[in-house]
């Protein structure tokens, strides 16, 4: 099949304090986060001058990409939209159709499946082509990669060079502990097709952080969740990054890898969640503690997103290292299968006193 474009489609953040308000409230409208959540990452934000990281590293990761498709003769113009945070993928793609373009691939930064990474990006993908009309390109979303040999080998280099940055007496004990987004027990239960029993979110984070331990030659490890939000009743996949510190602390571990499997870039909730709650938390109970590198800006990753693009136009090889099913690949913002990452019914508001 021949496209005519490569849209690159990603969370968004704010780029400077004014913006910080406005992007919580399009991630957040109907989602039920308590206002005193928001408060709180709000001032995660103003740490940084109100600055997510997030923009300029897709920035920097299209330029490798279109670096890496020029170099392999692949003439593709790259497109940059967001879901929550400008540049807004309606806009994006508004200007795809007054480019011309017809038909395009959706890189999404996300590797995984479940609502928030995998259906959420779809439901980006029908958003803007209805705002744009008839003339919308048709938009075919690249599948997911978590199981992807390069992938996988970018976070395990990354660990390997996280090692090396430990005190000498530390790098021969420490323990390997990876990292993604928690979800809501409800929307882990939900993810992907119903008829592969639920919680693909988790087990592939799970899958994932077995092929880097593999990789890695590492048979104790540990896969724990990070950047918890949504109301305190709700539960979430556990244990948290920072309680499982205490728990290895209690358990006399005194170093620790950090692998932050489930994300592709140093966004805001690595370099706050894991660069500074957890790292001052292990600075505390006195543990040696590094963060292993994301992929964004190891040339692999340009290099993995060529390859999915290549098995879409000229059926490269799909390359994957679990026998997990391949999907994410669908065309305008439809479903990987019927009733696939079905958003669990928000709790009822609590009662106002
Ligand atoms: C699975 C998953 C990924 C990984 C897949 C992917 O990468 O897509 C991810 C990525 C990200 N999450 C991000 C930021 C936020 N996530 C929030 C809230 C939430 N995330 C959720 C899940 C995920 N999130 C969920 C279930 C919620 C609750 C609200 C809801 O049901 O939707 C909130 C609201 C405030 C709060 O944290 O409570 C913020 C600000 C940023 C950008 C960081 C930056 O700016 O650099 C990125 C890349
Ligand atoms: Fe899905």
């Amino acid at each position: 099949m021949s496209y005519d474009a490569l849209l690159w489609l990603s969370f968004g953040g704010p780029e400077g304090p004014e913006d910080v308000r406005p992007f919580l409230e399009n991630v957040t409208r109907g989602r039920g986060v308590p206002p005193e959540r928001l408060d709180e990452v709000e001032q995660h934000y103003q740490h940084f001058g109100g600055v997510s990281p997030i923009n300029q590293l897709n920035r920097d990761a299209i330029k490798a990409v279109t670096a890496e498709l020029d170099r392999q003769g692949v003439r593709l113009p790259v497109y940059f939209g967001n879901r929550n945070w400008h540049p807004m993928v309606e806009d994006t793609v508004a200007r795809m159709a007054a480019d011309g373009v017809r038909r395009a691939l959706v890189f999404p930064t996300s590797a995984y499946g479940g609502y928030s990474a995998c259906r959420q990006y779809d439901e980006d993908i029908a958003r803007a082509r209805a705002s744009v009309g008839p003339d919308a390109p048709d938009l075919v979303k690249l599948r997911h990669f978590f199981d992807h040999p390069l992938f996988v080998a970018a976070f395990a280099d990354g660990v390997r060079a996280a090692v090396a940055t430990l005190p000498e007496q530390a790098r021969q004990d420490w323990r390997l502990v990876f990292t993604a987004h928690s979800i809501p027990l409800a929307a882990d239960a939900a993810a992907g097709p119903p008829e592969q029993g639920g919680n693909l979110y988790s087990r592939q984070v799970t899958e994932a952080a077995r092929l880097v331990a593999a990789e890695l030659g590492v048979d104790a490890y540990d896969v724990v969740w990070q950047s918890r939000s949504g109301p305190p009743q709700v539960p979430w996949l556990e244990p948290d990054i920072v309680d499982h510190l205490d728990a290895l602390h209690e358990a006399g571990v005194t170093a620790v890898v950090v692998c932050p499997v489930g994300f592709v870039s140093d966004h805001l909730e690595v370099v706050w969640d894991l660069d500074t709650e957890a790292r001052d938390r292990a600075a505390e109970l006195g543990m040696a503690f590094a963060r292993s590198a994301t992929p964004n800006n190891d040339p692999r990753f340009a290099e993995l997103v060529v390859e999915l693009v290549r098995e879409q136009t000229d059926g490269a090889q799909a390359r994957a290292l679990s026998t997990f099913p391949l999907i994410g690949c669908t065309a305008n913002g439809a479903l990987c299968a019927t009733g696939c990452c079905e958003q669990p019914r928000r709790p009822a508001p609590a009662a106002e006193a």
